[in-house]
């Protein structure tokens, strides 16, 4: 495919003692060429490819040295993009970076859009869309597992499994082909029926597995939402403070401390949190903090995670018994807290409220309790899970979508197959099954979501 040339700074913008203005395209070389001054007088479209080299940025106008770089010369198609790609290593900081790429664009390079460097890696053929998706999840990864799993992903493991899949329908819509030019034998369309079910089943089971990786793949991926409630004072921003190992939110003793939502990303054992600590709930004449607990309220609807904090040193009241009573169908961990002061809560009580529900018993003050409340969380989401090391997760909202509704299609096949409905007619489910997947590697995707999907993307990425 035919590209002009882009270019953009593809390290963090002012940050860091290097700074690497990227270019990719057929330009990239001959741009390069145009503002870069080697020693001797060396140009870079001769130097061999995949070599880095010393030298001056010029500005070919004014004749005045912009900067002092490390140049790499890589000649596509062996290269990220599978263009030429230029790489000009800069002095880190703002200027001097952004006066390269300045130089850059006007000796005829094109600002890139954010993520189009991965975008050509997709277009040129290099990754396929899951791929291309999976090095954005690589730079978002918040825990070593969720990296694991984008590092699979990137490698082509979902990929693989999707072809292989789409390979089977493949052979089994030939074959269906096959049989409908030729009709005459009788047999046939028993045969390909019988056929049809034993596939479909086999690619119903895959797509069936794949789905069961999709609620952890996702926690991995965008973090577990998890809220903390309770009334006002309990303690639940000193929770939040524990868990993060920081003093990140306002913790007094004055009741309804907290007015505003707080969030914040943490790290639990391997379990990406992203924790929400709410303004206490209970029934308030004050304005603001109404606002905050009407909030919290929606927080709590949205979460997969409750963390409901109770005071110990008092006993239940009302709201409490109503938050249990609200929060019994969730997935709740319930954290009796202030464990150091005299116990005046009717633990049982809780129990009963919440049967399905885990308790733990805490003193933050006194930081007592943190340890099992980490490994209740642990055990609650990666119970009897090696790392995931070789299972294949579905992580993405997207694919996630995309491999229900292919589920969706080929269980119409196999009621076909049962109610005896004429091949052509469940062919055109099996087919859909066929785009849907590869809807997921980008093999039948539309340009408008393409373009969607990586302007979610770093600049420069
Ligand atoms: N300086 C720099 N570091 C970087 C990147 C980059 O673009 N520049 N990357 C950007 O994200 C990542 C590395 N990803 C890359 C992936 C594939 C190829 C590549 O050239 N692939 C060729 C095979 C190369 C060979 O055989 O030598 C290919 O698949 O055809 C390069 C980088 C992380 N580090
Ligand atoms: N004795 C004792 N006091 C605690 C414990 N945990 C928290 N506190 C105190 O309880 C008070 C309230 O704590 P916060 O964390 O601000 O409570 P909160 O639930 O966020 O309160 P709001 O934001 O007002 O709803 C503070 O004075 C804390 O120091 C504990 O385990 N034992
Ligand atoms: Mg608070």
């Amino acid at each position: 495919m035919e590209f002009d040339t882009i270019a953009a700074i593809s390290t963090p913008i002012g940050e860091g003692a290097i700074a690497i203005v990227r270019l990719s395209g057929d330009e990239a070389i001959n741009i390069a060429d145009n503002i870069y001054q080697g020693i001797g007088g060396k140009c870079l479209k001769d130097v061999a490819s995949h070599t880095i080299h010393y030298g001056k940025i010029v500005d070919p106008k004014t004749s005045e040295i912009v900067e002092e770089v490390m140049v790499t010369v890589m000649k596509g198609p062996k290269t990220f993009t599978r263009e030429d790609v230029i790489e000009i290593n800069c002095h880190g900081g703002l200027v001097s970076v952004n006066r390269v790429l300045q130089l850059v664009l006007r000796s005829g390079a094109r600002l890139a859009e954010p993520g189009e460097f991965t975008k050509r890696a997709f277009l040129n053929g290099r990754i396929d869309l899951s791929q291309a998706e999976a090095v954005m999840d690589l730079i978002r990864a918040k825990t070593d597992k969720a990296m694991n799993v984008a590092i699979g992903q990137m490698e082509g493991r979902l990929s693989k499994l999707v072809q292989k899949l789409r390979q089977e329908i493949l052979e089994v819509v030939a074959h269906v082909e096959v049989n409908i030019d030729y009709p005459e034998y009788d047999d046939v369309e028993e045969m390909t029926h019988r056929l049809l079910n034993e596939k479909a089943s086999y690619i119903r089971n895959e797509l069936q597995k794949l789905l069961e990786t999709a609620h952890q793949g996702k926690i991995l991926r965008e973090g577990l939402s998890t809220a903390i409630i309770g009334r006002p004072n309990v303690g639940k921003s000193s929770l939040l403070n524990s868990l993060v190992h920081e003093n990140k939110a306002i913790v007094t003793d004055i009741p309804g401390t907290t007015r505003d939502v707080i969030e914040e990303y943490v790290n639990v054992r391997g379990v990406p949190l992203r924790l929400i600590d709410t303004a206490g709930i209970r029934e308030t004449e004050d304005i603001v903090e109404r606002i905050g607990v009407e909030r919290s309220k929606k927080y709590l609807k949205e979460a997969d995670l409750i963390l409901l904090v109770l005071n110990a040193s008092e006993p239940l009241t009302p709201e409490d018994e109503a938050l249990l009573e609200t929060v019994a169908g969730f997935d709740v961990i319930v954290i009796a807290n202030k464990m150091d002061l005299p116990q005046k809560i009717d633990l049982e009580r809780v129990r009963q409220l919440v049967p399905k529900g885990k308790m733990i018993t805490t003193s933050l003050l006194k930081d007592e309790g943190i340890d099992e409340l980490e490994e209740a969380i642990a055990t609650m989401y990666f119970e009897g899970q090696v790392e995931g090391a070789d299972l294949t997760y579905v992580s993405n909202s997207r694919h996630i979508a995309l491999i229900s509704q292919a589920l969706q299609s080929i269980e119409d096949v196999l009621e076909g197959v049962e109610l005896g409905t004429p091949i052509d007619i469940i062919q055109i489910d099996l087919t859909r099954t066929w785009e849907l997947l590869g809807e997921i590697i980008g093999d039948t995707v539309q340009e408008s979501l393409l373009d969607q999907l990586f302007s979610q993307f770093c600049l420069g990425k």
